[in-house]
């Protein structure tokens, strides 16, 4: 039950954070101000159309009173009159114009919706990618895909019926009253005060049921979320043998959601009766009350219920529309503040990604400088993970960082990458650049960074080599293949550099997807290499052919590398020793260090690059 102790705070947060965003009415709006044609079409269409829809029992009861009169009796219709034949030839062409306005403004909303879902897309793909690292750092994937994907969807399915839906129940409300006042105005103010009773009672239960729309939506993101969560580490859930327990958790997880469930659904049905048997009773009244007025002529009272049932169809009409549009517009208001979260939530600094956002970077040519560089994770601000760090990488130099585990190795790539800014001091691009002011694409687009677990995305092999050099030739990815010691294992794949690599290159060996993205750096040729434990995770044979394509790489570009093994580290021009809370605490080449007493020669002798002392021995 732990779990759903667990489940059912979180979402209770979630629920608090999502009330605070703009609703749906607030995008639907701000959406048309800025394509008001859509609008303005819808508008007509619907104004037009209800119009037609509530005349309809007029006509009809012009049909009747020239049936009534006898043959031949005519009426008149503005200026001329009409024989019952010309009713029901008007009433065909009231159908027939009244099907190309439904059909013109099922487009137009169609379009409307569509075109509000792939904005709203576009613009939370925007701000994830805007975000710094720092915000998928509590974040669940699924529940992020779920607002990208559903919440979207259901916004753009919901624009198609509620702007629709709002003014027919608008119109036809206004439109049949005053048709059925005009016809008789007794019976039409009967039928609208119990109209207006019907629906201010449903408003009344409607306001109970929203909390519950609200909570479905952030329990099934939750559970969407789980979902990708596991499904991401398949392989660990395949290799400890915990399907039965994972089985047991979903159970769990799902509980919250089956309860929300039950109780909306309970919620719903209610509403639901509630309607039926308002329309039915006040047809029943409006019928006894025409009865009452009308019992001694008989030939009256009948065209007075034919056409008041006609009529009063339309008039109720608002019930079922204003249910089916309070349904929508409660589902989409969450969804869309859901969807707000995401595009409102602010990364934590400018990364001037965009082209005349920053100073543009022509070359790094020049050394790279950390000064009075500090650094505590956004995250957790009380733990100084690098304490004052000062170092000038030379260009063209190489360099590594080691440490014990938790020292602040990779931090220092993070920083170089700027996932993260320092908390004090600058890093200074060709010495006099600060990183925080330069257009980060500019200056991405020259560094390469290579980590341990390379990042390989579903595509082919090309696609996945060409990915940081989009226009590349392809005798130029050929050749980088090649450098990296892939192009014969490509060539000897079915369909060569089209083969279709799985999720996160699930069908290719660590040194395959190791030798991938080396590939990708040898195209790109950037002049900053990151190396962040990029063979830590092969065994010894594959890490020496790997290492041997990286010092190719390595060769003439600064470099910067984060290591576990001695044979990363023993040929760069100057070793970099972290300790953990301490920051640097030890500086020189392999053999300086490794004579030196110190943290360097500690943990040379605890152990650390153990397989290559054992390879040697
Ligand atoms: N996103 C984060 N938020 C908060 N603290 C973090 C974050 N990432 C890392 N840390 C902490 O910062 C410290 C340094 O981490 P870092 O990953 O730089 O160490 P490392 O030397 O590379 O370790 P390893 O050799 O195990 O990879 C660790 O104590 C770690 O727990």
């Amino acid at each position: 039950m732990i779990y759903e102790e667990k489940t059912k705070s979180k979402i209770q947060s979630s629920i608090l954070e999502e009330k605070k965003q703009h609703g749906y009415l607030w995008l639907l709006f701000s959406y048309l101000k800025k394509h008001p044609g859509f609008g303005i079409l819808i508008f007509i269409l619907s104004i037009l159309g209800s119009a037609m829809a509530v005349s309809i029992p007029l006509l009809m009861q012009q049909t009747l009173n020239c049936l009534r009169l006898g043959n031949g009796a005519t009426t008149t219709f503005v200026i001329w009159q009409f024989a019952w034949q010309d009713w029901v030839a008007l009433q065909l062409v009231f159908y027939v114009v009244l099907a190309i306005f439904i059909f013109t403004r099922n487009i137009a909303v169609g379009k409307l919706g569509k075109d509000i879902e792939i904005f709203l897309r576009n613009e939370t793909l925007k701000a994830l990618i805007k975000q710094d690292i720092s915000y998928y750092s509590n974040q669940k994937i699924g529940e992020i895909l779920t607002k990208i994907g559903a919440d979207t969807w259901l916004i753009g399915e919901q624009t198609r019926q509620i702007p629709t839906m709002m003014l027919m129940a608008v119109f036809n409300f206004i439109g049949s009253a005053i048709v059925l006042i005009f016809i008789d105005w007794k019976l039409g103010l009967i039928s609208m005060s119990f109209v207006l009773f019907g629906l201010s009672m449903m408003f009344f239960f409607l306001k109970r049921v929203r909390m519950w729309i609200g909570r479905l939506r952030t329990t099934i993101t939750y559970v969407n979320g789980d979902i990708t969560d596991r499904i991401g580490v398949i392989r660990l859930i395949k290799a400890s043998g915990t399907e039965e327990y994972e089985k047991k958790r979903f159970q769990e997880i799902h509980g919250d959601f089956y309860d929300t469930v039950k109780k909306f659904f309970k919620r719903l049905s209610f509403v639901l009766t509630g309607a039926f048997l308002t329309i039915m009773s006040i047809q029943l009244i409006v019928l006894s009350s025409a009865y009452g007025f009308y019992s001694n002529d008989l030939q009256h009272l009948v065209i007075i219920a034919t056409t008041f049932i006609a009529g009063l169809g339309t008039m109720t009409s608002p019930i079922f529309l204003l249910l089916r549009f309070a349904f929508g517009y409660m589902m989409a208001n969450e969804c869309t503040r859901r969807v707000h979260q995401i595009t409102n939530s602010k990364p934590r600094f400018d990364a001037h990604y965009y082209k005349g956002e920053g100073k543009e970077l022509l070359q790094i040519d020049k050394d790279i400088v950390f000064h009075e560089v500090s650094f505590n994770y956004p995250e957790k601000p009380e733990v100084n993970v690098l304490p004052n760090f000062n170092f000038t990488f030379e260009k063209g130099k190489s360099y590594a960082f080691v440490g014990e585990t938790g020292s602040g190795k990779s931090s220092i790539a993070k920083l170089l990458l700027r996932f993260y800014d320092p908390t004090e001091g600058k890093i200074l691009i060709n010495g006099e650049d600060n990183l925080k002011d330069l257009n980060l694409k500019s200056y991405l687009d020259k560094v390469g960074y290579v980590e341990q677990e390379p990042q390989i995305m579903f595509g082919t092999a090309k696609e996945n080599i060409m990915y940081t050099s989009p226009n590349a030739s392809e005798e130029e990815v050929i050749a980088a293949a090649k450098k990296a010691n892939l192009h014969n294992l490509i060539m000897s794949w079915p369909n060569k550099y089209e083969t279709m690599l799985g999720e996160r290159g699930f069908m290719l060996s660590g040194g395959q997807k190791q030798r991938l993205v080396i590939a990708r750096m040898f195209l790109k040729n950037p002049q900053l290499l990151i190396l962040d434990e990029a063979t830590s995770a092969l065994d010894n044979i594959v890490e020496k052919e790997i290492q041997a394509e990286l010092d190719k790489l390595m060769k003439g570009r600064t470099s910067i590398s984060i290591a576990h093994r001695l044979s990363t580290i023993k040929n760069v021009d100057q070793i970099i020793v972290l300790a953990r809370g301490l920051g640097v605490v030890q500086m020189g080449t392999f053999n300086e260090l490794k004579n030196q007493e110190g943290h360097f020669k500690n943990l040379y002798e605890a152990g650390l690059m153990k397989e290559e002392k054992a390879v040697k021995e």
